[in-house]
């Protein structure tokens, strides 16, 4: 695993939410690897439990044996920004955690109370840990409302559903944008009743990255960080 080789980030936690395929992973991993910090994915987190519960034949549906079994799902975050991994148990789910079956399962899980307040606690002794950039879609308002950065980081609908299609199909064209809508909006649609993402808390910084490079924006989370903390790579 990541050591936490900068002292000046050691106690650090940076909190990045916002929007499915806005960037965060991309931009936290590389703000992370810049500041010598670890990087936590919580959305791995809640697609780690979905892969577990459907590899154990469980219907999603029943929230009441889904909630009894949460705390039995022994996902293990690997959180060195160059190679994060994910196993449930010894098994490595990183590749299988991405699979669109998941994709389309995973809010049936992260709408879950009692699934939400399991995961929570988990990554809040992890942000507690410090040193640690953490994304996800209630960071900055529910796992780490205290940390001194706390980012949204946002993009138009049309500029995420090409970024995902692009992704996913190589493409942009009207098939390949129709055919992520569900993994992007639709999703979207069913987490936000559940965490606040589509807009900034206060105190949160909004970094809306629709015309942006990955390197700008990459630069202006640093510079937040800076302006919050002093910190700079
Ligand atoms: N500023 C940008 N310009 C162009 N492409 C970008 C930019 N930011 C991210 N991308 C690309 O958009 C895609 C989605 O990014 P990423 O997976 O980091 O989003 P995300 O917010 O973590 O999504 P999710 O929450 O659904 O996992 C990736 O292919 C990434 O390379
Ligand atoms: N803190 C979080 C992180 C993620 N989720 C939900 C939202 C997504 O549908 C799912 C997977 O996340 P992704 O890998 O696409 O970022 O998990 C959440 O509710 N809270």
């Amino acid at each position: 695993m990541l050591s936490r080789s900068n002292p000046a980030t050691a106690d650090l936690v940076v909190a990045i939410d916002g929007p499915s395929s806005s960037g965060k992973s991309t931009v936290a991993r590389r703000v992370a690897s810049a500041l010598g910090l670890r990087y936590l994915d919580t959305g791995a987190m809640y697609r780690a439990v979905t892969w577990w519960m459907l590899d154990q034949g469980i219907d999603l549906a029943d929230t009441e044996r889904v909630a009894a079994l949460v705390g039995q799902v022994p996902v293990r975050m690997g959180m060195d920004p160059a190679s994060p991994t994910v196993h449930v148990g010894e098994t490595d789910v990183a590749a299988a955690i991405r699979e669109s079956r998941i994709s389309a399962a995973v809010s049936q899980i992260a709408t879950n109370l009692t699934v939400r307040a399991d995961l929570v606690a988990r990554q809040r002794e992890i942000a507690a840990e410090g040193g640690v950039i953490i994304e996800g879609r209630d960071i900055t308002t529910v796992v780490a409302p205290e940390a001194p950065v706390r980012v949204l980081l946002t993009a138009s609908e049309d500029e995420r559903l090409a970024r995902r299609a692009h992704e996913l199909h190589g493409s942009v064209d009207d098939s390949a944008v129709a055919a992520t809508r569900d993994e992007v909006l639709r999703r979207d649609a069913d987490d936000s009743t559940v965490a606040s993402f589509q807009d900034a808390a206060e105190g949160v910084d909004v970094v809306d990255s629709s015309q942006m490079s990955l390197n700008d924006v990459v630069a202006a989370v640093l510079e937040l960080v800076e302006k919050r903390t002093g910190i700079a790579p």
